[in-house]
Parts: structure tokens; sequence; C-alpha cells
């Protein structure tokens, strides 16, 4: 209680030291801006008037004069895989712990802030605690015990008290890389237009083709009149692409362009690129920001409760799944079979198989299966058949593909331009397996329905759209107010920055030892196909309980 009673005087002591310093005139230069603090300021809000968020913690701790019951704050700098990448986290009582973005004043001290323009803006200043409390985290864990941790958090999302860039001064840029997904252009409009009309940035840049265009193409100017219909469309209006991340190349053209604000739309890949440009920023010691949106229809990125797009992905594949019951429901022992998009993860065809409950059968790439014999899938597939006339078969593009990889040697090693494994097409070669199985048995009628890109080149649905807006507009906000290195996610339903780090050290996979795969194996009525050695090694993979609605 002393030390949560301490914290929040100390933050209430900055606000107010803060507003006082800049209250002549809501945008003073930076310059003026430090005149002021000089001019007005106490010697002991001059000392530590730039203080962050954690280091502000610290310094209460310690004049709490380690109180015996209190867990100081503190803040671990641990080994990271990208260097210079200090990490950092807040621990608290009860097993309390932030992990924390990094954010200016970590490198610049003493860096001027300025009043949040949206103070003044009447639509927001209505709005009862529009700003987000400094001490606001969210946990990543909801499910808790009396007795266990409260582990894991992550700061909340949302517009701040004071903002570190003046809004004449930002040159804010916007890239979209690796695969479409439904929704990119809505991120792209929604940010030029949170900047634009909520922080009056009037200089904003698109790169084009991903991240070689910061290198190899000319920008593309961008405002409000620009992106007003873009969301009416599928892709992205900046163009996307798979490698050329050069991350000497790419800064170097943040630099030159004078560029302050980086916001990089992408999936896993693209993060891990977000992180190095980031790394790089730091080292050289340039005052710039960078933030991720995450993009993905696999739902592949760990720690958020899902991203834009994938929403829209699930209803498009309906059509497909659609299609195939009709097919199958036509003809005498039909088989519609579906492929759908998951590379590595299977959430796509787990999710299209929950919404459409006419699927018999759903294979991902996180729950191994055979054909022959008792308990695989020709057994299966004879039993559904005699039981119903009829099937839907739903298979992820990444399922099956150490089966294949045993008929194709060279399968195994081929990768695109980012270093993702090239997969062979499951859908034709496990139609053709069944096909020659059944020949002599019986007589079968397969329709193979390969949706492909259709499903992620539709424009987004409207929660999807939603989505986007809530994202785009979150990391603006984070931008603004300092914060740096991060990606914006929603965890718990609540929106967050997450560091990078964390977004990048691993993929999110189906866990099929959780409840959701259980739920699908209820509804779809199908084996696990699973032995007892694999129920095993799957434990392993994913982040428990994250589709969490
Ligand atoms: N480890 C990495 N370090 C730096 N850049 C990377 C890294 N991995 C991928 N990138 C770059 O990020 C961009 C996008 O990566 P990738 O093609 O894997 O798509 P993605 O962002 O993972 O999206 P999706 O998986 O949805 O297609 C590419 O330009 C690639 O060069
Ligand atoms: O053919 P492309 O453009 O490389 O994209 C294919 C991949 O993109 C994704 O849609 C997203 O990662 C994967 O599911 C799929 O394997
Ligand atoms: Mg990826």
């Amino acid at each position: 209680m002393i030390i949560i009673t301490l914290s929040r005087i100390f933050h209430r002591c900055m606000d107010y030291f803060r507003f006082r310093s800049s209250s002549s005139g809501g945008r003073s230069t930076a310059s003026e801006t430090d005149h002021h603090h000089h001019q007005l300021i106490p010697r002991i809000s001059r000392k530590y008037r730039s203080l962050s968020f954690d280091s502000g913690l610290r310094l209460i701790a310690s004049l709490s004069n380690n109180h015996q019951r209190i867990e100081s704050p503190t803040r671990l700098v641990m080994s990271s895989s990208v260097s210079n990448s200090d990490r950092k986290i807040v621990t608290g009582s009860a097993g309390y712990i932030l992990e924390d973005v990094p954010h200016f004043t970590d490198d610049f001290p003493d860096c001027p802030t300025y009043p949040n323009p949206l103070q003044d803006n009447a639509a927001y200043s209505v709005v009862k605690q529009y700003f987000v409390d400094d001490d606001d985290t969210v946990p990543q864990k909801i499910v808790v015990h009396p007795d266990s941790p409260r582990g894991t958090h992550f700061r909340r999302a949302g517009p701040r008290q004071r903002v570190y860039f003046e809004s004449d001064d930002v040159l804010a840029c916007i890239v979209t890389c690796g695969g479409l997904c439904p929704g990119l252009n809505t991120v792209i409009r929604e940010i030029v237009c949170g900047l634009s009309y909520m922080y009056g940035v009037k200089r904003i840049l698109g790169i084009d083709g991903g991240y070689r265009g910061f290198y190899a193409r000319n920008t593309i100017h961008l405002d409000t009149n620009t992106v007003n219909d873009i969301h009416r469309s599928g892709g992205t209006i900046l163009g996307t692409s798979r490698g050329g991340h050069d991350t000497t190349k790419i800064v170097d053209s943040i630099q030159d362009r004078g560029i302050n604000q980086v916001y990089i739309i992408g999936g896993d890949g693209s993060q891990k690129g977000a992180a190095a440009i980031f790394e790089e920023i730091r080292r050289r010691k340039l005052k710039v920001a960078v933030a991720g949106i995450p993009k993905t229809i696999d739902n592949d990125i760990p720690i958020i409760d899902r991203s834009f797009g994938f929403d829209t992905a699930v209803e498009e594949a309906q059509r497909a799944i659609n299609a195939a019951h009709v097919e199958a429901t036509s003809f005498e022992n039909g088989i519609g079979l579906v492929k759908l998009m998951g590379r590595y993860s299977g959430f796509i065809a787990m999710y299209a198989t929950l919404a459409s409950r006419d699927v018999d059968c759903c294979l991902i790439p996180e729950s191994p299966f055979f054909l022959e014999g008792p308990g695989g899938l020709f057994e299966f597939i004879s039993k559904r058949l005699k039981e119903s006339g009829h099937m839907v078969i739903v298979i992820a593009e990444g399922a099956g593909q150490d089966l294949l990889a045993e008929s194709i040697e060279e399968s195994k090693t081929l990768k695109d331009a980012s270093g993702n494994k090239l997969l062979q097409d499951v859908g034709l070669w496990i139609s053709q397996r069944i096909k020659d199985h059944f020949a002599k048995k019986m007589t079968l009628n397969l329709k193979y329905i390969d949706p492909t890109y259709m499903i992620r080149a539709v424009p987004s649905n409207a929660s999807d759209n939603v989505c986007c807006t809530l994202l785009a507009q979150s990391a603006v906000h984070g931008v603004m107010a300092g914060y740096n290195g991060f990606t914006v996610g929603l965890v718990n339903g609540r929106h967050t920055y997450i560091p990078f780090y964390r977004i990048t050290e691993k993929q999110n996979k189906v866990v099929t030892t959780d409840r959701m795969w259980a739920r699908l194996l209820s509804s779809t009525n199908q084996p696990s196909f699973m032995k007892h050695d694999d129920i095993d090694s799957n434990q392993l993979v994913g982040e428990p309980g994250t589709m969490k609605w």
C-alpha cells in the first residue's frame, strides 16, 4: 500500500511539474520547454523530470528506505538474442512482473515533453479517464488460483498526458511486409487518420513494396484524402514483399530521410525485422520510434489473443466449406476436401471447422495423423461414409508435410525469400492417396477445393475493421507517448505494448492438449489420430490458452 501510494504521489507530482513547465502555451518548442523547466521546476523535479515509469518506481523504493514488507520494484537487465537489447522487467509484490517496453527516456533522459494535443480536443476531453494511467498493466494470464503468483503483465496501450513529439516535427512512415492479410489497408488508413486527426501530424510517408522499399524505391505521400477509401479494398496500397531486409540500408534510409516514427505492419518475420531495425536505431543513438502492428491470418504470433484478418479469413473459408458440403451431399460417397492456409499453425482450419458445423475431419500441422491401418484416416473415412454417405475434410496446408516428405525428398529444403519453408500441395497429394486407396473398394466422388489466396485477398469484415482501427490508434498513442520497440496487441481483450523479444521468441501454435482442440474433436467426432508419444512432444508447443473468445 505504502509503495503504491508513494508511486501515485510521485506520478501526480511529476504530472504537475510537467504541466506547469509547459502551461504557457500548449505547443512549445523544445528549447522553450527546456527554458520553462529551468525556470519553474524545483530541484527535485528537475532532477527526476524525465524518469521513466520503472526508474520512478525504483526511486520511490529507495525513498521508502528499504521497507521490509515491500518488494521493491527492480529493473533487471537480462541477456537478449539481439545485442544491446535491455529487457525492462519490473517486479512487485505477490509475484507481479511487468515486462515493459523501451521508452525514449531510457536513451534520452533529458528529452522534452509536451502536453498531449488530445487534452485540448473537445471530443476527448469530455471522456472520463481518456488518458491511461501510467500504472495500468494487463496480466498475461487471467485464470489464476488463490496461491498462484500474479505473473507477467504488459503495459496497457492508450494515450498519455504527455507526448514526446511535437506534431510539426513528426515525419512518420508506414510499411507493410510479408503475405497479404485482410485489413492491411484499414490499418494504413487508421494510422494516417490517427496521426492526423488526433495529433495534427501532417508528414506521413508510405514505403513502397515492403522492407526493400526503404532503400530501393521512392516513398509514397499519404494523407487523409489519399487513404480515405482504401479500407474497401483487399491487399495493401503500399505493396509488400518477402526477403530484402537489409538492416543497415533500411536504417540509413530512415536516417537520411529524417524519419522519426516507423510503423511496421507484418507477421512474425516482419516483427523480427522490426526488432533488428530498432536495435540498429538504438545503436546509432537516433531518436526514432519503431512500432509493430501484428498481421497474421495464421494466428502464429504468440502472446496476443489474435490480430486483424483472422476473423475475415475464417469467414471467407466458410464459402469453400459450404461448396464442399454441397458437392459431397450431392454424389454417392461424396467427399469434399478443402485446403486452407496455415503453414505452421492450424488456427484457420480449426476455427473454420468449428464455425461451419459441416466438417467431419480437420487436419492441422500440430496434430500428426497417419493414413493406413487401425485408427488411421482411411479407416475413419470408410466409417463416416458408411454412417452418412458423405463427408467434408478440412486440411491446413502445413498438415501432413512429414508424410509428403517421405515421398518427395527435396520438399524438405525448399524455402521462400524470407526463409519460410515452401510447402508441397498436401491437398492434391492426399486427394490422390484417398482415391487410390478406395479405388478397388467402393465408388468414391472426391472434390478438391483450394481457396488459397481467396481467404486473404478480400477486404476485412466489420469485426476486423474495428480490430484494425483500435490497433492502429493504440500504436500511434504509444509512439507519441515515447514508447519504443514494441508490438501492439490484444492481451485478454485489452490493448497492450509488448516488447519485440516476446513476440519473436516463438510461434503460436494450436495446443492439441488444450481444451479448444478437444472441443473441435467433440464437434467433428473425429479420432485424434494421435499416438501416445505424439501427445508428449506436442504438449511443448504453443502458448496455452491463447484464443480466448
Ligand atoms: N529474422 C529476421 N530478421 C530480419 N528480417 C526478417 C527476419 N525474418 C523475416 N524478416 C523479414 O520480414 C519480412 C516479412 O517476413 P515473412 O516473409 O516471413 O512474412 P511475415 O511477416 O512472417 O508474414 P506472414 O507470415 O504472415 O507472411 C521480409 O522482408 C523478411 O526479409
Ligand atoms: O504464397 P505466399 O505469398 O508466400 O504466402 C503463403 C503463406 O502466407 C500465409 O498466408 C501467411 O503466412 C501462409 O499461411 C501461407 O503459407
Ligand atoms: Mg510468418
